[in-house]
């Protein structure tokens, strides 16, 4: 009897162990109901219809602890268009199926379907989340993702509080009407957006910062607070410090973002930690994240800009603009300086030095010393038949009916072109010059990667199809993070090799390519699963700017059915139910 006892004695003691280390451990399920539907809104002070979760836009925020599970349960509410969401930043490691690739990972949800995104934030850091289907980022389908450090767990920087702003471009016209001018003979350019958004919300026809431009024509906003379009105040007490989350999610602009009067230190990008260095103003690309700290040490009687403004392409969008105010200051009292100047759009060399001081924290994880395969991508604009067309070593991808993720992994021919892709382009392509040949072919072909292999990716920019010009791209990994070993000028050659970066080279999931040069990212192939790699620029995705990644397909555990109903996947389901 004595003995029974003590074993039930042990036994609680053991369980109860085992339970608080699965609640260290395992985390918490975070459980949300979306409904994906249009809804008139108006971002920027002109009411128009944009892609808004449960009625509200941009999409509610995702609050979790590194090691929780995020469960959101999406319906899709709109009357005939299919729709996916991708979790910007989160590897989907074990889950492939839910890193919301339409016609990669998984099958479009049809209007009045439900789909289940279950996965874990293993990582703590700021990111985002956005359509992946069509143009519908464009059309404002995106919201934030902020993971926190796990329980008990420390970030390595102190603050008092924190915010966070997502920052986007928009447009008057729709992004169904993009989709058109882009894809038409010849391509109409959806040319600059209209207005710069934070938190979506911006000023199109108003200026909050009226007074201090005497000679413009622009009104000062007749803002009450409660308009969709009012900005979002921040509010602070004097010598305390914040941290500012800050993610871009734009079509298409690069932006530089100031606070004025104030220095940040950048601590954080893409949901890795970075050795903190200091600067007045930053640049942020489409698909990037960053955090930064700043100390509320200016004089506390005043308020100051917050300001976003365009960088790598000739601006005609005005600056994004909010306000920080300090307590207990009124939110109205407009700053007493001007907002903050941004660098010129086109001075490059300051952007390549913001960049270049993106170095990973000490005591982060390093990159493999060598490579196992070296994959060369040469950036092109291209005619097909007189349709403008992005290509990577002349293939311009065009997504198969079938999602990629079930066509490896059942083994389906035909689903996409067999022909893998180059992994190199001719030694003598001139990357200054337009090429001489401007044509190039259609491609749904898949670099298969080796699992647990090193891959080297080469990204090579070269002139685009007008003389003398060669744009930003930011290039975007899903399924991963990458080391970023260096940038250069002109044509990557062997000997760039030699300046790699292998002791402290920033992780992230999003690289730039400046115009005519080169970009070294490493990365290890061993996530199984189907991974797309593009530049985040909506429309030049769209005009077929992205490869495919695969590798170790058939690891993957059971993919749900969900995921699998179109195209052969769900031929093959049938064909099963009815043998
Ligand atoms: O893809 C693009 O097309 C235009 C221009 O090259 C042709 O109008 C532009 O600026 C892009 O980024």
């Amino acid at each position: 009897m004595k003995d029974i006892y003590k074993v039930i004695v042990y036994f609680c003691i053991l369980s109860s162990i085992l339970v608080n280390k699965s609640l260290v451990l395992g985390g918490k399920v975070r459980h949300f109901k979306w409904e994906v539907g249009y809804i008139h809104w108006s971002p920027d002070g002109l009411e128009g219809v944009v892609l808004g979760i449960n009625g509200q836009f941009p999409g509610p925020t995702i609050r979790a602890r590194a090691g929780d599970t995020v469960h959101v349960e999406l319906t899709n509410h709109l009357h005939t268009e299919g729709v996916v969401i991708h979790w910007h930043g989160i590897r989907q490691i074990g889950t492939p199926w839910a890193d919301g690739t339409a016609a990669i990972s998984q099958c479009a949800i049809n209007p009045g379907e439900t789909f289940v995104y279950r996965f874990e934030v293993d990582k703590a850091g700021t990111y985002f989340y956005h359509g992946h289907y069509g143009m519908q980022r464009s059309a404002g389908l995106y919201g934030s993702l902020i993971v926190d450090v796990a329980e008990g767990e420390k970030e390595p920087f102190l603050y008092d509080g924190d915010f966070n702003i997502l920052l986007s471009d928009w447009w008057h016209s729709s992004s169904h009407e993009q989709e058109v001018d882009l894809s038409s003979k010849p391509m109409r350019w959806i040319g600059e957006p209209q207005t710069l958004l934070i938190n979506g919300r911006g000023q199109y026809n108003c200026s909050l910062a009226a007074a201090y431009f005497s000679n413009s024509s622009v009104s000062q906003c007749n803002i009450r607070g409660g308009e969709q379009y009012a900005p979002q105040i921040l509010h602070v007490h004097p010598n305390k410090t914040y941290r500012l989350r800050i993610a871009s999610t734009t079509a298409l602009a690069s932006l530089n973002l100031a606070i004025g009067n104030h220095k940040m230190v950048v601590v954080e990008a893409d949901g890795n930690y970075l050795q903190p260095f200091s600067v007045e103003n930053m640049d942020i690309y489409s698909g990037e994240s960053y955090s930064v700290l700043f100390t509320a040490d200016q004089n506390p009687s005043n308020n100051y800009w917050i300001s976003i403004s365009v960088r790598g392409r000739e601006p005609r969008t005005p600056q994004g603009l909010t306000i920080l105010k300090y307590h207990p200051n009124s939110a109205s009292k407009l700053p007493k300086s001007p907002p903050p100047v941004a660098p010129r759009w086109d001075d490059y060399n300051y952007s390549k030095s913001f960049t270049n001081k993106i170095l990973a924290l000490t005591g982060s994880p390093k990159p493999p010393t060598t490579y196992n395969r070296r994959i060369m991508l040469l950036n092109t604009q291209n005619l097909i038949d007189g349709y403008t067309k992005w290509a990577i070593n002349n293939v311009s991808l065009i997504l198969p009916a079938t999602p990629y993720l079930g066509s490896i992994k059942f083994g389906l021919s035909n689903a996409f072109d067999l022909k893998t892709p180059p992994d190199h382009f001719s030694h003598d392509y001139d990357v200054m010059r337009p090429a001489p040949n401007q044509n190039s072919s259609y491609g749904s072909g898949v670099y298969m990667l080796s699992f647990n292999t090193t891959i080297d990716v080469i990204l090579q920019n070269a002139n685009a199809l007008r003389e003398n010009v060669s744009e930003i791209h930011p290039w975007h990994l899903h399924g991963h993070d990458f080391w970023v070993l260096g940038y250069g000028e002109g044509k990557f050659s062997k000997k760039d090799e030699e300046k790699f970066n292998l002791k402290n080279p920033p992780l992230r999931n999003t690289a730039v390519i400046f115009p005519f040069g080169w970009t070294a990212l490493r990365f290890v192939a061993d996530n199984p699963g189907v991974w797309a790699f593009h530049c985040h620029i909506e429309p030049h995705l769209h005009m077929g700017m992205g490869v495919i990644f695969a590798e170790g397909v058939g690891r993957v555990k059971k993919i749900p059915t969900e995921a699998l109903g179109c195209g052969l996947t769900g031929k093959m389901l049938m064909n099963n139910v009815h043998k």
